[in-house]
């Protein structure tokens, strides 16, 4: 039989008993085995060898077992200690089985050796398993991927590994001065507290929940906590074991899922996911609300169940190609809905591949844009047409404009345009309201285009202006008697709202080549000619020429020098007088303003207001009129002239300023004048625009002492009962009546009825324009009150106008 190998090292230095001692041990042993007898001697021996046991005598020179003992504790080798002494007292031997000794015994009794050896190399073995396996439960327990914990009984935390700490983010000092329910997440406490009872109890062998903690840094960490009782061998509870797994990243993946199935199942988007055969596997809710089908009819069909016939094959592949090459493709489509229906959807595909890269899943994402492109298409309508009259705007006729253009070029053919402007809209708008105004707006655009025929494209520009292009021209007569047929269609009697109402229209008409090649100037020279159809007396049609170029040049020239005209002193006044036909003295004057520019000469103010008007500009020029002409008055009555009246004309834009009457009132103190020297003048036409207002405007002039007139009186649509509530002193006939009246009955007969109204309402009348002694005896006769025209005087300066006063002159002597 094999004995067992013993590696003994022998401490001894005595050669003799150590040979004892082997000779005993290789009875029982293959012995290996070294001798020392110091303290290198062992140290070295200890480094070399791989030993099962250390024999040791207790006294050696300058060495003993104690010195021993401690170097071979200082090696870190947990080996089996034995002292064989020859002599070593109880005491001593006490003191070395306290020191480390496993045993002793005398070398006159080697009986006791073996079996002590034996059992010695037991421990050893047993200590050294127990280590080793200490070892791999505190590996397990360090290394774990999940957090272990022993926590006792009162809830401190006993042992925490590595994990744990990195987990809740506390060092393992630090948690170990925690207790538990401190970093437990103050909502799941009672969960705990639960489970902790149950394991208590008895009830449940361990226990599992998904609950919070709190990081050091504040922040919750979702955990997965197992935990157990570990009982005493009494039964008694021990300590719990606990299991932590941070599941925070599984949480919010799972939430993001959630979220991300809510999307799903809420965004207005349909979505739709096909599979590898591009058959529909999976569809939103939003799908079935825009293509009709539910997810059960459409889940297992291709998606070709929504074509909509209208897209043809060409688009599909030129997507099929974009979506193979690119993995996507977006862009608007028509589809058609289960019940028919074709709508337009905005639709994004995109491609989803496995993890060997191999086509998977395709994403569409459809967006319902019907009502968008609806919404679209009316903006586009709104901004090329016309609200009032739904025909098209400047916008959209400069478009067919330039495209007429271009193929009359190609063909060598004339394109026409007219411009068409109502005449005296403004009267009828002021007079009778806007929303009159409006209708008759919409019916002049009717009989417009019952003229025209469908090629033509006939516009509104705004206001009272109309445009119509004519793109199949052969020659100018043509052009003319197409102008003819619409003078004649507009000038025909309206009715609108109880009111019958006449109106005409001036037509100024240009032609490409000759007149233009651009829709711009075409438009522009249109324009122009038409203004040269007004100065023509209205209601007719003007080819353009190139004059009326030049003027409307001037136009612009006008405007432009206007805005200095008033700080370089251009402007100045006339006063032409009034006369009382009674006593055929002078009682009045109207102030009249004139422009003298340096580069246009003397500029008459039916040119340069209506610019000045619709440039803004009025305010400071009506303003200027208003001081020069109220200190020219008060100069006079300085002079003891007689006192007269200074007639002021005010523009509408002035009579709409919020501020007139306190710039009267300036004016008025500024120059001394009594507010009763000055009449203010004011077009029937402005009164009557908004006539509720007028009366309250004109009662504060009236308030303030001022004398007020309406000029141009028989041109507007005045009613009578409006007429009786304005606070005037004074009709003024306009000047077109007094013109013809001798000649014209209608005119007469006009004439007449002012004045017999106008003595009715007890107010004066003023005849203007009178230029012969005929038209003065009519208006004498018919009782009219006071007359201002060339007969008398025309207007003159104011040194004119001083002599005039001075000399007394009168009507009746001339
Ligand atoms: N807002 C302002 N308007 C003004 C001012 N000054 C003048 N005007 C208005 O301009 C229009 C043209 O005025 P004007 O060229 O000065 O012509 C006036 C007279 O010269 C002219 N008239 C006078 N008598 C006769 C005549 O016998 N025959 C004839 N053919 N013309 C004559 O009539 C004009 C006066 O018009 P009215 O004001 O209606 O009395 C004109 O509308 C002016 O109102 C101004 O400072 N501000």
């Amino acid at each position: 039989m094999n004995k067992p190998t013993l590696r003994t090292l022998i401490i001894e230095d005595s050669e003799d008993d150590a040979l004892l001692l082997t000779r005993y041990l290789q009875q029982t042993h293959e012995l290996i085995h070294v001798r020392v007898d110091s303290a290198e001697g062992l140290s070295q021996a200890l480094k070399q060898g791989e030993w099962d046991l250390v024999l040791s005598d207790h006294s050696m020179p300058g060495f003993d077992s104690f010195a021993a003992l401690q170097i071979v504790q200082q090696s870190g080798r947990d080996l089996p200690f034995i002292i064989v002494s020859g002599a070593i007292g109880e005491d001593l031997a006490v003191a070395a089985i306290k020191a480390g000794a496993h045993d002793y015994l005398l070398k006159s009794n080697l009986k006791r050796l073996i079996p002590a050896i034996e059992r010695e190399l037991q421990a050893a073995q047993a200590r050294r398993t127990h280590f080793q396996s200490e070892q791999r439960f505190r590996a397990t327990f360090e290394q774990a991927a999940v957090g272990i914990a022993h926590v006792g009984l009162d809830g401190r935390w006993l042992r925490v590994n590595h994990k744990l700490c990195v987990i809740t983010g506390y060092s393992e000092e630090e948690l170990l001065t925690h207790d538990r329910p401190s970093i437990t997440y103050p909502d799941d406490m009672p969960d705990e507290l639960n489970s902790m009872q149950q394991l208590l109890a008895g009830d449940v062998p361990s226990s599992t929940k998904e609950i919070r903690y709190t990081r050091k840094d504040g922040s919750p960490v979702w955990v997965n906590l197992t935990w157990s009782l570990t009982r005493t061998s009494t039964g008694e509870p021990d300590y719990f074991i606990e299991v932590i797994e941070d599941i925070t990243e599984r949480k919010e993946a799972t939430e993001r899922l959630r979220l991300f199935a809510r999307i799903f199942d809420t965004i207005n988007e349909g979505v739709a996911v096909t599979d590898a055969s591009n058959n529909i596997m999976l569809v939103n809710p939003a799908f079935s609300t825009i293509t009709g089908y539910s997810a059960t009819e459409a889940i297992g069909k291709n998606p070709r169940i929504l074509h909509s016939g209208l897209m043809d094959k060409m688009f599909y592949d030129k997507m099929w190609q974009s979506i193979k090459k690119t993995g996507r493709w977006q862009g608007e489509i028509t589809d058609r809905r289960k019940n028919g229906e074709s709508y337009v959807e905005w639709l994004s595909i995109s491609t989803m591949k496995d993890e060997r890269g191999e086509f998977s899943h395709h994403i569409a994402v459809v967006s319902d844009i019907s009502e968008r492109k609806a919404a679209e298409e009316r903006m586009v309508h709104i901004a090329q047409h016309d609200f009032l009259t739904g025909l098209p705007n400047r916008m959209m006729l400069h478009d067919r404009l330039t495209q007429a253009i271009a193929h009359a070029e190609r063909e060598q053919r004339k394109v026409a345009v007219m411009f068409l402007d109502l005449d005296r809209f403004k009267a009828i708008n002021d007079t009778l309201g806007h929303l009159t105004g409006d209708k008759l707006l919409q019916l002049v655009a009717g009989r417009i285009n019952s003229v025209a025929r469908t090629s033509d494209t006939v516009s509104r520009l705004g206001g009272d202006e109309f445009a119509i292009m004519l793109p199949y021209i052969e020659n100018t007569d043509d052009i003319a008697m197409i102008a003819l047929k619409l003078l004649a269609s507009i000038a025909g009697p309206y009715v609108v709202d109880g009111n019958e109402i006449e109106v005409t229209t001036s037509i100024g008409i240009s032609v490409f080549p000759e007149d233009g090649t651009d829709s711009e100037s075409l438009i522009a020279h249109a324009d122009a000619a038409m203004y040269q159809a007004k100065g023509n007396g209205r209601n007719n049609y003007q080819f353009f020429t190139r004059e009326m170029n030049r003027r409307t040049l001037e136009r612009i020239l006008i405007k432009n020098k206007l805005s200095h005209a008033l700080e370089r002193n251009e402007l100045f006044l006339l006063y032409q007088p009034q006369v009382d036909l009674q006593s055929g003295h002078i009682i009045g004057a109207e102030a009249l303003v004139r422009w003298d520019n340096p580069l246009h000469g003397k500029v008459l103010p039916a040119q340069f207001i209506p610019i000045a008007e619709e440039n803004g500009l009025i305010p400071p020029i009506g303003e200027w009129v208003l001081r020069e002409a109220c200190r020219q008055n008060q100069e006079w009555r300085k002079l003891g002239l007689m006192k007269i009246t200074m007639a002021v004309n005010l523009s509408s834009v002035q009579f709409r300023q919020k501020n007139l009457g306190e710039t009267i009132k300036a004016i008025l103190s500024e120059s001394g004048l009594a507010p009763s020297g000055l009449e203010l003048e004011i077009t029937e036409g402005v009164v009557m625009q908004d006539a509720e207002a007028a009366i309250l405007l004109l009662e504060d002039m009236k308030a303030m002492g001022l004398k007020l007139s309406v000029d141009d009186f028989g041109t507007g649509y005045s009613s009578l009962s409006y007429l009786k509530r304005f606070p005037i002193d004074k009709f003024k006939i306009d000047q077109s009546f007094v013109r013809d009246l001798t000649t014209d009955t209608d005119d007469a007969v006009i004439v007449s009825t002012i004045i017999s109204m106008a003595h009715s309402l007890k107010l004066k009348v003023i005849a203007e324009g009178v230029e012969t002694a005929e038209q003065l005896a009519f208006l004498k006769q018919q009782g009219c009150d006071e007359i201002q025209g060339y007969y008398f005087s025309q207007p003159v300066s104011a040194e004119e106008f001083t002599k005039l006063l001075s000399s007394g002159r009168g009507l009746f002597e001339l």
